[in-house]
């Protein structure tokens, strides 16, 4: 029976979880564990699929639409035999063979989240609604990305997971918030109707190598401004905080999620917290101590504060970050280097 740890209590659900694949209980032959990942192609998603590459034991298949994402985060694993790479969009069916799936499809940036609202929208409800079907009929385990935006304009500082949010539902963010919110309600309603094996991850924001250049958040725009030799925006009133995880710190924690026995949702980033000017000042001082600072127009509803409470991460799964900003910054100064084809002076 699967126990679900929502809001601080202790549910269960009466279902059992469907009935993996045959395979699954062939006695002569062991096959690969096969892991399906949305949104591979991505940021977080091509970093995730390396990680489950190293072990020889993994089949992955990638379905991905590139709206966000490129083949070229994954070129060293097309040919490989344990891999699988799909153009596919979530909001249609998919029918694969699997046994877990990492739900990740869903554009992450505010500016490529905003492009197409309805679509975002569509993405978060259909895609997750299709990949819980899926994961129905296949007896798969399925791991949600959802994310700090369901607390909104957080009132309680910092996040527990028993905190219910602060969300605008009819503002410009709202097809990405309120998107992950019901994708969390499909996830829950799945597990206690059909005992689904969920599990929820409230990622906050991530950074490293391979975020596109111009993707438009923070970290990736400050990092690209400064080799550029650009003025880095911070948007007003700069007093506006976010705590940043190096990504190979989240690839961690979602597989521990994933591999685990809690459904959560479990937040997962790393409390050091910084205001944006803050950010503005460690990325001068990192990479380019004379570029200026510009103080831009902010956009609606924008987040005064966020930082995780990871007491759960930390107790259920054993997780907590290693990689600090200072560290985790020049790591993707180095890529993002070697992309723009700027050499260090
Ligand atoms: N990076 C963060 O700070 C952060 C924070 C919270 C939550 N998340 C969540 O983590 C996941 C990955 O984020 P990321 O930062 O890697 O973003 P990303 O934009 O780099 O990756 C998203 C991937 O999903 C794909 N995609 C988008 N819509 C799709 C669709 N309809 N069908 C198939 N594929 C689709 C994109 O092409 C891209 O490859 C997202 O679900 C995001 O909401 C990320
Ligand atoms: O971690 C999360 O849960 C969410 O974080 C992000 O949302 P946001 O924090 O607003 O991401 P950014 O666009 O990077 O903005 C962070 C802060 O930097 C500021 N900013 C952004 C860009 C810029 O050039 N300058 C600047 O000061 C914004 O005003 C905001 O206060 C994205 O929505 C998602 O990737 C993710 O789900």
């Amino acid at each position: 029976m699967a126990t679900a740890s929502s809001n601080g209590e202790q549910k269960t659900t009466s279902k059992p979880p469907p009935l993996p694949s045959p395979l699954r209980f062939s006695k002569f032959y062991q096959s690969n564990m096969r892991i399906l990942v949305t949104g591979g192609a991505g940021f977080i998603g091509s970093h995730l699929v390396d990680k489950l590459m190293e072990n020889e034991k993994n089949e992955v298949i990638v379905a991905d639409n590139y709206f966000t994402g490129s083949k070229d985060n994954l070129k060293k694993w097309i040919g490989h035999p344990r891999f699988e790479l799909i153009r596919h969009d979530v909001t249609q069916p998919l029918l694969v063979e699997v046994d877990q799936i990492y739900h990740l499809a869903c554009p992450a940036s505010p500016i490529f989240y905003k492009y197409n609202p309805v679509k975002t929208i569509k993405t978060n409800v259909i895609g997750t609604l299709n990949m819980l079907g899926l994961a129905k009929r296949v007896g798969a385990r399925i791991l949600l990305t959802s994310t700090s935006e369901v607390y909104g304009d957080p009132l309680i500082h910092p996040q527990p997971e028993t905190y219910w949010g602060n969300v605008n539902p009819i503002g410009v963010r709202s097809c990405y918030d309120e998107g992950k919110r019901v994708a969390e309600t499909l996830m829950f309603d799945y597990h206690r109707q059909h005992g689904i094996e969920i599990r929820i991850a409230r990622i906050f924001n991530t950074y490293g190598p391979r975020m596109n250049i111009d993707d438009g958040r923070v970290v990736s725009n400050f990092i690209a401004q400064a080799l550029r030799g650009e003025s880095l925006t911070v948007q007003k009133p700069g007093t506006q905080t976010r705590s940043f995880c190096y990504v190979s710190d989240m690839v961690d924690g979602l597989i521990r999620l994933m591999e685990g026995e809690h459904t959560g949702p479990i937040n997962i980033g790393n409390p050091g917290e910084f205001t944006m000017v803050e950010l503005a000042e460690t990325v001068k001082e990192l990479i380019k101590p004379d570029v200026e600072i510009n103080m831009v127009e902010n956009t609606p509803d924008d987040p005064r504060q966020r930082k995780p409470d990871i007491t759960k991460a930390k107790e259920l799964l054993g997780w907590e970050p290693k990689v600090k900003l200072r560290d985790g910054l020049p790591l993707m100064e180095e890529d993002f280097r070697l992309r723009l084809g700027i050499s260090k002076e």
